[in-house]
């Protein structure tokens, strides 16, 4: 099944109170925005924040990137108060931080609902605590509102007292966990950022790991990393030529009534076809984003 609604190669955090990055947003080359009014904001400048994220997203200027606005956890002093407003306005998602229950979730869309949220505005949960993991399935399972998860790996190696290594084995456990239920309820799911933004090359390897696991994209943290993240994640023009051999040999095969061919020594089934079918959708769906924006 090819289900493919936009793509999430690069997914750019700002915060909300950084009016410089709010505004760079409008022009930088990613496929969603974070504006966070969670940990990148200090306290002193929650609700100065919450009004510069509100007076961005009603001037507008993105183009066709996927906005999202991460708000403060319901349980603190700002979190209702910033879904009352991010549900007034235009932004694409709610992004919730640190969950670890159905309910939370239900929680958030019925203050959304009560707040003037239209049906489209989707809801995303940060995972990464440890009740979070062993609660995937449940969370992913507690509506069809919920479009992405993300995974918050810097949360999650702090509460496992883990630490931060270049091929991730102390949160593999956590990001498969999390993959598995967002797969299996047809969500999407991005991967967690790196914070050494002087390692290009940790970059880059974090990234085709999470290609590899099967994440849809990356967190990212500063502009300089978009492009390697939307290259790694964006399918390239040779896995694109492969994808419609596979399927012109798949439907050739098919119409002979066969259920299998070998094409360059590879056996091709109909899952191979059905892959090559999702890349062929996930690049024509980049090439129309990048042509309108
Ligand atoms: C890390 C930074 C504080 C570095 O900022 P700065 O010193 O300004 O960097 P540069 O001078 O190299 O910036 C060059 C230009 O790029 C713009 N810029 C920088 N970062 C961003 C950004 N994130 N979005 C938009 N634009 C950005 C600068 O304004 C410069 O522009 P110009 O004026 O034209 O020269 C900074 O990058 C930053 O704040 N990053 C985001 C940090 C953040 O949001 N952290 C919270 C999210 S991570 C997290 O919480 C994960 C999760 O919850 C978990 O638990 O894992
Ligand atoms: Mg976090």
């Amino acid at each position: 099944m090819i289900s493919i609604q936009r793509p999430r190669r690069s997914v750019l955090y700002m915060p909300g109170s950084n009016a410089r990055a709010l505004e760079k947003g409008r022009a930088l080359a990613t496929d969603a925005l974070i504006l966070d009014l969670e940990d990148a904001v200090s306290t002193v400048n929650k609700v100065e924040a919450r009004g510069l994220v509100v007076k961005a997203l009603n001037q507008g200027g993105y183009g066709n990137r996927e906005l999202i606005v991460r708000v403060n956890d319901l349980d603190t002093v700002w979190g209702q108060d910033d879904v009352r407003a991010i549900a007034k306005t235009s932004a694409d998602a709610i992004l919730l931080p640190k969950v670890e229950t159905a309910q939370q979730i239900k929680s958030l869309i019925d203050l959304m609902d009560a707040s003037g949220a239209t049906q489209t505005m989707s809801v995303m949960c940060m995972m990464e605590t440890p009740l979070g993991m062993l609660n995937a399935k449940e969370i992913a399972a507690a509506s069809n509102r919920i479009s992405c998860f993300i995974m918050g790996t810097s949360d999650l190696v702090k509460d496992l007292h883990a630490q931060h290594t270049r091929m991730r084995l102390p949160v593999i456990t956590s990001l498969g966990i999390c993959l598995l239920a967002a797969r299996a309820y047809g969500i999407g799911i991005i991967d967690g950022v790196c914070l050494d933004l002087n390692d290009d090359e940790g970059f880059e390897k974090s990234c085709e790991q999470g290609l590899e696991l099967g994440f849809d994209g990356k967190t990212l943290i500063h502009p300089k990393t978009i492009i390697t993240a939307n290259k790694t994640f964006g399918p390239s023009s040779q896995a694109i030529e492969k994808a419609h051999e596979i399927v012109r040999a798949f439907d050739d095969a098919n119409d002979k009534g066969q259920g299998v061919v070998v094409l360059n020594g590879q056996l091709i089934e109909n899952l191979h076809a059905e892959e090559a079918k999702r890349l062929i959708a996930l690049s024509d769906i980049i090439a129309e984003l990048e042509q309108n924006t």
